[in-house]
């Protein structure tokens, strides 16, 4: 969409405009690659002192939540009918409705026939055209990302907003309005979307009460882990304090925190960039159901999260978490069981699933503790370890394979220095997260091989199959 931009420094006016106080802080292009922030234009301290520095406040009437989303509808018909077709699916989708339709007045100044104009309808043309998140980057770029924990959650991600896009084109061709202003002329394009998710995932706060918000000027602020200042709700809005016990300089920049237990990928992920300073290391991977099992697809269908394996560090100690491998690892004979039940008033028939008899279909991601007294619980715990060990070898395996393509993209212009710099980072400590995680496996295992029970169950598995001498047993292989 041929959007208006409008450059920074007309964000005094418009704040004034719309009772943004800005106190001792001014927005400044930082002219690198964290784009614009928040400065100090005077030394500030809150050491000793009862009433910590505000340096900014937002009115309540310019965030932008589900609420002010509902409430905009009630006076712009043409945003109204937008939400009638293809809203209501969530906060996200909503907002992010809600912006198009800011940039889409933008783009047409002179025709005021279509959506009404509000303080987002300028402030809009004031935000980046571009966010170095890897759904912005070029397909080169993402490429980068092969091997890491980025790749599946960033090709999902990008076909899942071609989904929305597609959606949302075929929800909205026949609206004369959309027709006009979007699809006749292909003026508004899957970039558009994109970069409208990208401003939602890397601008919006959890507010108390109010849930996920964008809120004007407050998402000027840059991150930093051992951040100045913090935002909380007030009664007639928002407002950014500086933190307690602490001093800046003039011309300093003001920061908070995005979050203290988000791993370099999540960050890259949302943010476009990973923080040098934050000592958090991990990672997280899907797991797929195994293809020779034939509980899989049930298993998957039931599991009511995204079926995943966190791993991270704890105390300077790598840990695994994944409720789904717990249930990924249990087959009929150990008492999983699936039924369809057929409901009496003949509805659509449920998948219930069953442990030692009885109904868990609520509790599928609760097999850790499901199956904590069970007597094979080493043996259960064992197949888990095994697995995620494979995983790891073929993650690490797919990192070193990919390794050639992409230093022969590193230093070409197909990849930007900004996006290079990060995936190579990335590829380094995820490297290093997998061959720690390797061997902390490795060690898991061998001390449940010596547990008593796996010693009883492997060795009545061998009576009851005796295979032949040299023959391996395919069913339960830990090695
Ligand atoms: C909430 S916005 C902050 C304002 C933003 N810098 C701008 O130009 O509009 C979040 C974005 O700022 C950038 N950013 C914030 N903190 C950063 C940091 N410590 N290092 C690099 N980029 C940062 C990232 O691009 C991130 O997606």
């Amino acid at each position: 969409m041929q959007r208006l931009q409008l450059p920074i420094n007309a964000l005094p006016a418009w704040a004034k405009l719309n009772d943004v106080n800005f106190l001792d802080i001014s927005v400044h292009d930082l002219g690198s690659e964290k784009g614009y922030g928040l400065v100090t234009s005077r030394a500030l301290s809150s050491e000793d002192v009862f009433d910590v520095p505000t340096l900014l406040i937002v009115p309540h009437d310019l965030i932008l939540s589900a609420e002010a989303v509902e409430e905009h509808a009630k006076v712009d018909a043409h945003f109204k009918q937008l939400l009638e077709v293809f809203g209501g699916k969530s906060t996200r989708g909503d907002v992010m409705l809600f912006l198009l339709m800011q940039i889409s007045i933008a783009s047409h100044p002179d025709e005021k026939a279509v959506g009404l104009s509000n303080p987002w309808t300028e402030y809009v043309k004031m935000l980046p055209g571009s966010i170095p998140v890897p759904t912005m980057w070029s397909e080169e770029e993402r490429l980068m990302l092969v091997g890491t924990s980025l790749e599946t959650p960033v090709t999902a991600k990008m076909a899942s907003l071609l989904r929305e896009y597609e959606g949302l084109r075929e929800a909205t061709v026949e609206i004369p309005w959309c027709k006009k202003y979007w699809w006749d002329y292909d003026s508004f394009q899957l970039n558009d979307w994109i970069l409208l998710d990208a401003w939602y995932r890397s601008r919006c706060l959890e507010l108390p009460n109010t849930g996920e918000s964008m809120i004007p000027c407050v998402d000027m602020v840059n991150h930093h882990s051992r951040a100045n200042s913090y935002y909380e709700p007030t009664s007639d809005g928002v407002a950014l304090l500086l933190r307690p016990n602490k001093k800046v300089d003039i011309e300093e920049e003001i920061s908070i925190s995005y979050g203290t237990s988000k791993s370099e990928a999540e960050m890259l992920f949302s943010y476009g960039f990973i923080d040098e300073d934050s000592n958090k290391k991990g990672l997280t991977l899907t797991l797929e159901p195994l293809l020779d099992d034939p509980l899989g697809k049930a298993k998957a269908a039931a599991f009511k999260k995204p079926p995943t394996v966190r791993v991270s560090e704890d105390q300077g100690a790598l840990c695994w978490e994944s409720p789904f491998l717990y249930l990924m690892c249990l087959n009929e004979e150990d008492g999983l069981e699936f039924k369809v039940l057929q409901q009496t008033d003949g509805s659509r028939s449920q998948l219930r699933v069953f442990w030692q008899g009885s109904d868990v279909t609520n509790a599928t991601d609760n097999f850790e503790s499901l199956t904590a007294n069970h007597e094979l619980k080493d043996v259960f715990k064992l197949r888990a370890v095994a697995l995620l060990q494979d995983l790891t070898r073929e993650q690490l395996g797919r990192l070193h394979e990919s390794e050639d393509m992409v230093q022969s993209l590193a230093g070409t212009a197909f990849a930007s220095p900004q996006s290079q710099g990060n995936a190579l980072q990335l590829r380094q400590s995820e490297t290093v997260i997998l061959e720690n995680m390797f061997g902390v496996l490795e060690m898991q295992k061998n001390k449940l091989l010596e547990s008593d029970a796996v010693l009883r169950y492997l060795g009545s598995m061998e009576d009851e199959e005796r295979p032949e001498p040299g023959a391996t047993n395919d069913e339960e292989d830990f090695s």
